[in-house]
């Protein structure tokens, strides 16, 4: 598993964080703002549902791959912005292991 690609993703959107913003498409999401970067996440979604559907219709995956990879860029840089690394979300989905969905949601719903 390629873990090192999203440490170094890491240390590169926390140094655009105030990188001038004609020098850095990360530095000039950062400087149009939160509501621009969420906009460009909701945009990847969307691409990215279309592109699941039009995967199965054509069985190439390609553009899900791509579209997929521009919606995980997008939410790094929208956690970036909130000051927030991958590592919390790693963490995260580690304390959900061997914790069955079916099961958290019970419990979440007592
Ligand atoms: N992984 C990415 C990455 N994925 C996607 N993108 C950019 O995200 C944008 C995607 O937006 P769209 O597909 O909507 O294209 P667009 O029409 O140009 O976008 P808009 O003008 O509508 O905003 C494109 O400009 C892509 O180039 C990325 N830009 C940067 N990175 C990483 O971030 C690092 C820092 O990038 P800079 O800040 O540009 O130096 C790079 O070295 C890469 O590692």
């Amino acid at each position: 598993m390629r873990s090192d690609v999203l440490a170094e993703l890491a240390a590169t959107l926390e140094q655009r964080k105030t990188a001038a913003a004609d020098s850095s498409y990360v530095a000039s999401l950062h400087a149009k703002g939160l509501n621009k970067i969420l906009e460009k996440v909701g945009e990847e979604s969307i691409e990215t549902i279309i592109a699941a559907k039009d995967a199965v219709i054509s069985g190439d995956k390609s553009d899900l791959i791509y579209e997929t990879a521009d919606l995980w860029f997008h939410t790094l840089v929208m956690l970036s912005h909130l000051d927030i690394g991958p590592e919390a979300i790693l963490d995260e989905l580690a304390r959900r292991f061997n914790l069955s969905g079916l099961d958290e949601k019970a419990n979440r719903n007592k």
